[in-house]
């Protein structure tokens, strides 16, 4: 069969065997692939309920439609000499358009709720060495289940990442009822494995500040967009070839339009005084479409700094009217910080991971970008302690821990004394992010400059984090898969159906 004949417009539904077969390498050895994929344990699983929106959108089988010049996002400036890029590019210009038909799949990456991801190549000779995590929904399955909508999103905000630490979409295409992502490959796994190799399955405290910092950047671009993530956790922070992070899995993130406000460093919530929520401008969860938007400006951090240094004085004696004096005191001389994050986006999906919830989200009282670094505060207490702070024995319990226990930490054996400094600055920020009520806590007013301002971060110069040597490199990349069977797909997991099981992502708490 002409593999053309994938993309001309047939009632032909082909199954997934059946494409894979067709875009799987030619050769057809049954090689043992003991390789299986990654599943979480069920509490850890995402998962989003009906509360809200997702289950009265309507189905629109809108993905994809063909990867053409004009069909998905082609501008990734920081991607300009990459040779993944710069083949997909070269591909697109040769053929007009990048298809299934144009890649071999190699093997199974992983799977989750909406489908399976493969590694794949190019079938261009030219491409040799150019590796592709590709991502492959069955539209027609997603439809029955009401998640076509997540798929639609995913792909919507893929298209217009193009950060060092999110995932570039290459291109995005259909093949029958099948819409597939092309995505860059991350050969170091996830943060979550990660963890299980170091001493005594925790990261150091250098290790977390560099995953944090660079998770806190990919946080603070997505806010830019317009994007809540709302699915931060090891599993989905992945390792690139160069040791530096990408975030993974964006069919949970809630999109919103960003409304650039300008505020004072004196209205902090560490002040006690919030601002009201800006109601002339504010940010709402429903236009479809994600534009780019300014960077955080700031003027006179150092003004800040000490500024916020006596109103925490003053408000932590707990005396409010001095918190209030300092902070009128200082109104008139603060500077002024340009505020382009979704800090007043609403959402009321019940949407996450049990142990990565935050009380707004639980308590369906709505929630915005302030989930984003509740999650950042469990993120980073799993990655020093190896565990999340409020599981209980049950996810019931586990979400009563959440809305009702404060935050706890274990004590740290055999630290020694800068160790131990660093571990209670590192702690003041686990506090700080894991505020139970969302108005009061760090990054909520502000957004990422409240958080990168924290002292856990100093001597972190945010400009170059992505030239830091990581704490760990993965290995390079096996080569080339023509050479090297063990990279190569068996048939029977080529032909392997995509297996959704239910009972994996059923959840019952409401
Ligand atoms: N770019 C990538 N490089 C390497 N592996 C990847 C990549 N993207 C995804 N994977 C692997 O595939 C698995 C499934 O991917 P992903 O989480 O995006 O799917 P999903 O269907 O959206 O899952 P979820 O149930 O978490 O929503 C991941 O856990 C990871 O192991």
């Amino acid at each position: 069969m002409d593999s053309h004949e994938l993309m001309s417009p047939c009632s032909c539904v082909w199954t997934l065997s059946q494409l894979v077969s067709m875009a799987a390498i030619k050769e057809e050895s049954d090689y043992d692939s003991s390789r299986s994929s990654l599943t979480a344990p069920d509490s850890r699983r995402s998962w989003i309920s009906d509360i809200g929106s997702s289950s009265s959108i309507s189905v629109r089988s809108s993905i994809g439609g063909g990867d053409t010049p004009a069909s998905s996002c082609r501008y990734k400036p920081h991607k300009a000499n990459q040779a993944e890029w710069e083949a997909i590019r070269r591909l697109r210009a040769a053929t007009g358009r990048v298809g299934l038909e144009h890649f071999r799949l190699v093997r199974r990456l992983g799977s989750g709720d909406l489908g399976n991801v493969y590694l794949c190549r190019l079938r261009e000779p030219w491409s040799t060495g150019c590796l592709y995590a590709m991502k492959v929904v069955d539209k027609e399955a997603l439809a029955f289940r009401k998640k076509l909508r997540r798929a639609e999103v995913e792909r919507d905000i893929l298209r217009t990442l193009d950060h060092p630490f999110l995932p570039t979409l290459y291109a995005d295409f259909e093949a029958s009822h099948y819409a597939c992502l092309v995505m860059e490959f991350c050969p170091g796994g996830d943060l979550h494995v990660a963890r299980q190799r170091q001493p005594g399955r925790r990261f150091s405290i250098s290790s977390t500040r560099f995953y944090v910092a660079e998770t806190v950047l990919a946080l603070e671009y997505l806010h830019m967009m317009g994007v809540v993530y709302r699915d931060l956790k090891p599993e989905n922070v992945l390792v690139r070839g160069d040791g530096h992070i990408m975030l993974s899995d964006f069919d949970l993130s809630l999109k919103c339009d960003v409304v650039p406000k300008l505020l004072r460093h004196t209205n902090l919530p560490s002040s006690g005084k919030l601002p009201p929520p800006p109601s002339s401008s504010p940010s709402s969860c429903v236009p479809p479409t994600i534009q780019p938007v300014l960077s955080c400006i700031f003027r006179g951090v150092h003004k800040c700094h000490h500024a916020a240094k006596e109103r925490d004085a003053a408000s932590d004696g707990g005396d409010d009217d001095s918190a209030e004096s300092v902070a009128a005191a200082t109104a008139t001389t603060e500077p002024e910080v340009v505020v382009v994050e979704p800090v007043a986006a609403r959402s009321k999906s019940f949407v996450g991971t049990h142990e990565y919830l935050a009380p707004e989200v639980i308590s369906g009282q709505g929630h915005g970008s302030a989930v984003d670094w509740w999650t950042l505060g469990v993120f980073m207490y799993e990655m020093v302690y190896g565990r999340t702070p409020f599981k209980g024995e049950t996810n019931e319990k586990t979400l009563i821990n959440i809305i009702k226990q404060p935050v706890t930490f274990p004590p740290l054996a055999g630290a020694g004394a800068g160790e131990w400094e660093e571990m209670r600055t590192a702690q003041e920020l686990m506090i700080q992010l894991l505020t139970k009520n969302p108005k009061k806590r760090l990054g909520s007013v502000m957004g990422s400059a409240e958080v990168k301002r924290h002292p856990f971060f100093k001597g972190v110069n945010w400009a170059l984090v992505r030239s830091v040597r990581p704490p760990e490199v993965p290995p390079s990349p096996a080569p080339a898969p023509a050479t090297k069977k063990v990279m190569m797909m068996s048939r029977k997991e080529r032909q392997e159906p995509y297996n959704y099981r239910p009972e994996d992502h059923h959840f019952e708490y409401f």
